[in-house]
């Protein structure tokens, strides 16, 4: 049995069954499989996660007795051949329908003449299949079209209307380029863009931010580069709301939701490693990531703690020049990373979340000196957990003054999906 596949069966079966991450699962399958070629199996994971209710939408019209009563092994295998003959232009269609019943006789033998009967169904009638677009009703067209939750789709067509919602979801169904930040500690842009080219790798400069990259190459993760701590991934929508805070060497600075560490780098590069930044979060593991990320980019004014941001701490009332509150949320902004997150079910469009978020910002601007700033940010696109919560923090906090907001866009500026907006304490 063909080795790749079976890596991305394994991927896929788990995704369906847990709720991991993309990304962690199948590195640990290609980890433990050793796939001849990473390559064709990320291609076949990430293709079938991006278009998982695209598949279905077509399947649906083949399945007898329906998808609903169907195990996950035979679905999965099911998506995985639909999609090796619909979009893999590598891959003869004789070898997508063999392969896939190999693996059904392995994996899910009863199922075998129901797989192999289904895929050649659909070899005969794809011309004849009834497309989204034929869909009356938008939520039902939009989601199956571009495989997203209904609840996206509403929350989009409902925030953005439907050409606008339309181009997100494109955009975020496209794989997302790979952008780090240099550590201008010990680099600068230019000379780290020189030195990546000289090893074959292009470095292309953002729009966005003027210190961050975005890199075309193999192994980046293993370059002598990134182990020195010349620079760390980042996206440039998450590095420009540490611009707009404007840290300056000598600061006093808190980041209340720190983990992986990625703004506090920012904050640290830019105050030249001089003043402190205090880097929270509720996981253990997670701050010790960002301690050993830290000693990699030569940082040392990062104190990390376990704290829960929801909750006050009074001795650090009106301590702090800058707070970063980059909160949890529902990540509808970088689906491009995680296409899982696309079928998260969640409750009320995020309003229970944006209670969570208000909370937090709450806490955490006490934090603030007179006269300080703060940046609240996600990597979502919702009104309701972006725009919203700043307007009733400002409502009940008279003492805040918003100085600009910003949303980003996969489909306009081409970074993730993030919003920021920077808030001053007047008295
Ligand atoms: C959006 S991520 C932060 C990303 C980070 N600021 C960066 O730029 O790398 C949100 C973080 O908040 C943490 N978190 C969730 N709930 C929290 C809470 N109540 N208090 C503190 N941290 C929390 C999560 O563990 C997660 O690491």
């Amino acid at each position: 049995m063909d080795i790749n596949r079976k890596t991305a069966y394994y991927t896929l079966l788990r995704m369906e069954k847990n709720t991991s991450y993309s990304n962690i699962e199948l590195n640990n399958q290609i980890r433990t499989m050793k796939p001849d070629s990473p390559a064709f199996v990320r291609d076949l994971v990430y293709g079938v996660l991006e278009n998982k209710l695209y598949l279905d939408y077509l399947l649906e019209q083949l399945v007898k007795r329906g998808l609903r009563k169907l195990d996950a092994e035979p679905h999965v295998l099911l998506r995985m051949g639909i999609y090796q003959l619909m979009f893999m232009d590598s891959v003869p269609d004789y070898a997508a329908v063999n392969e896939t019943v190999k693996m059904a006789k392995k994996f899910c033998f009863y199922q075998t003449k129901m797989i192999n009967g289904v895929l050649r169904n659909f070899q005969r009638s794809r011309e004849t299949l009834k497309q989204p677009i034929h869909e009356e009703d938008p939520v039902k067209r939009f989601s199956a079209a571009y495989s997203f939750d209904p609840w996206i789709t509403k929350l989009w067509l409902d925030q953005y209307g439907e050409e606008r919602a339309a181009s997100l979801m494109a955009a975020s169904n496209l794989v997302p380029p790979f952008t780090v930040r240099v550590n201008t500690l010990k680099t600068t842009p230019e000379e780290l863009r020189v030195r990546l080219g000289e090893r074959g790798i292009q470095a292309y400069y953002s729009q966005v931010s003027k210190n961050v990259l975005t890199l075309e190459g193999h192994g980046l993760l293993e370059l002598p580069e990134y182990t020195e701590g010349l620079f760390f991934v980042q996206d440039a929508g998450s590095a420009a709301s540490v611009e707009a805070l404007e840290p300056r060497p000598g600061d006093t600075v808190i980041d209340v939701c720190a983990a992986p560490g990625g703004k506090s780098f920012v904050c640290a590069e830019m105050m030249e490693n001089t003043g402190n930044v205090y880097s929270f979060d509720i996981y253990e593991k997670k701050l010790e990531a960002i301690e050993k990320h830290a000693r990699r980019l030569g940082i040392d004014i990062i104190h990390t703690a376990l704290n829960n941001a929801e909750e006050l701490r009074t001795d650090l009332v009106e301590t702090a020049d800058k707070v970063i509150c980059d909160v949890p949320c529902t990540g509808l902004g970088v689906v491009r990373r995680k296409p899982e997150i696309k079928y998260r079910k969640v409750k009320n469009e995020g309003r229970d979340l944006a209670k969570k978020q208000l909370q937090i910002l709450q806490t955490s601007s006490k934090y603030l000196k007179k006269g300080g700033y703060i940046i609240y940010s996600t990597c979502t696109v919702n009104k309701i957990e972006n725009a919203d919560v700043v307007e009733n923090f400002l409502k009940n906090n008279s003492n805040f003054r918003l100085i600009h907001s910003r949303q980003l866009m996969p489909n306009g500026e081409g970074t993730d999906g993030f919003y920021y907006c920077k808030l001053k304490k007047k008295y």
